[in-house]
């Protein structure tokens, strides 16, 4: 009989990572996402203005393994450097801050690195599990539709941790440690110009009361389109504040927000788009790396479980990996 598959539920960068992992061990697997494509959180967005990317920025690497793995993706073309002229915000006052820090982008859409580690893996979108359950000796998911998929030897769970905590209830030790992460949310809006705007700013830390972060989305590499496209950032705390206000205000008080904070003048957007990130980031880092019932074959990885970054969610996928090869 052939061996069943290891599910794995969430295909952002936490997930791929196990799964290239696991994969190049010779295990078979079959991943499962809610959303139409891979990428979640680090998803850059196909609109009428081109991609965008809504999520994740960009990424710094830190550890050694990652650091290797993104010469790797660069070798492959998935991913480039990005060296914006950056400016910093605090209490109002724009000036220059200029660093070394080595930033990176996927190329030419942030998309293209989760789409690059999904390759030819099976894989099945739009199939949201809300079920994971054991029976005697395999597991078996159930989506939202009702549909069971299995069996399957094994079961990752790649997603965020508030919802991570339902797919867990197997094994309530991991379970409740899920549920006590708080995520916070962000509020991301696209705004582009005809003209494009007379500044060389390129990203912005901000430190006030709306905005925290702003970047000229075209001057990542490889990225098209007719307009100059702005993608700014509204704090955790201001997005929890306005969590439930309709999109059309929020763009106009971060467009305001945006309008105040450049040295430039910002006319009507000729393109307009905003995204809610309910689960934007952890409130607070963990060193838990993954979490693990070795006993049940049961596994959570994802950014919550370390550093709430795109290398702490590739890092926390490699850990549910080895762990699981480990308990083979
Ligand atoms: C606005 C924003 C800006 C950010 N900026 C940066 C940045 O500049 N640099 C940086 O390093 N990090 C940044 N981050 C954080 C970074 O994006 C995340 O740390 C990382 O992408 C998380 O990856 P993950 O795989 O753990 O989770 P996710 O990317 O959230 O992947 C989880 C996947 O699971 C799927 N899923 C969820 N529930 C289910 C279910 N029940 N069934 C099936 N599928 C399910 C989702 O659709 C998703 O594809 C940012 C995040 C946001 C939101
Ligand atoms: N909005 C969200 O939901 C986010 C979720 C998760 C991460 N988010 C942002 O990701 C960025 C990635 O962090 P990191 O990989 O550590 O990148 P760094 O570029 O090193 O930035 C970290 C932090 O340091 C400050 N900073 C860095 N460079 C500069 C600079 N040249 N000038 C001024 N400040 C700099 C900045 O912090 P502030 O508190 O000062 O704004 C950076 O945030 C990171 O931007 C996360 O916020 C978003």
């Amino acid at each position: 009989m052939s061996q069943a598959p290891i599910a794995i539920i969430g295909t952002g960068i936490a997930g791929l990572s196990a799964a290239r992992a696991l994969h190049d061990a010779g295990l078979p697997l079959h991943l499962f996402d809610k959303s139409r494509g891979s990428g979640g959180r680090m998803a850059s967005k196909r609109s009428d203005v081109g991609s965008l990317d809504l999520g994740a920025q960009y990424f710094t690497t830190r550890d050694r393994r990652f650091s290797e793995t993104v010469r790797q993706w660069q070798a492959e073309g998935w991913v480039d450097q990005w060296s914006p002229t950056l400016f910093q915000s605090r209490g109002g006052q724009l000036k220059s801050s200029a660093d070394e820090q080595l930033r990176w982008v996927g190329q030419p859409t942030m998309s293209a690195i989760t789409r690059g580690l999904l390759g030819e893996l099976p894989v099945t979108f739009s199939c949201r599990i809300t079920e994971v359950f054991r029976g005697e000796h395999q597991w078996t998911l159930v989506d939202a539709t009702g549909t069971s998929h299995g069996p399957f030897s094994h079961v990752i769970v790649a997603v965020p941790a508030p919802q991570a905590a339902a797919l867990l209830s197997s094994a309530p030790k991991l379970a409740s440690a899920a549920a006590s992460v708080a995520m916070e949310p962000t509020w991301s809006v696209a705004l582009g110009f005809a003209m494009p705007l007379s500044t060389t700013l390129e990203g912005c830390f901000v430190q006030d009361d709306a905005l925290d972060w702003v970047a000229r989305n075209r001057s990542k590499p490889g990225r098209d389109g007719q307009l100059d496209t702005w993608v700014l950032h509204g704090t955790s705390e201001w997005s929890r504040h306005h969590l439930d206000l309709p999109k059309d205000a929020v763009i106009e008080l971060l467009h305001g927000a945006f309008a105040e904070l450049i040295d430039c003048v910002v006319p009507a957007p000729e393109f307009t788009l905003a995204h809610r990130w309910l689960y934007a980031r952890p409130s607070q880092a963990h060193e838990w790396n993954a979490l693990t019932d070795a006993r049940l074959g049961l596994y959570a990885c994802g950014d919550w479980c370390l550093s709430g970054r795109v290398e702490g969610a590739w890092l926390s996928g490699q850990e549910a990996a080895r762990r699981l090869l480990e308990n083979l």
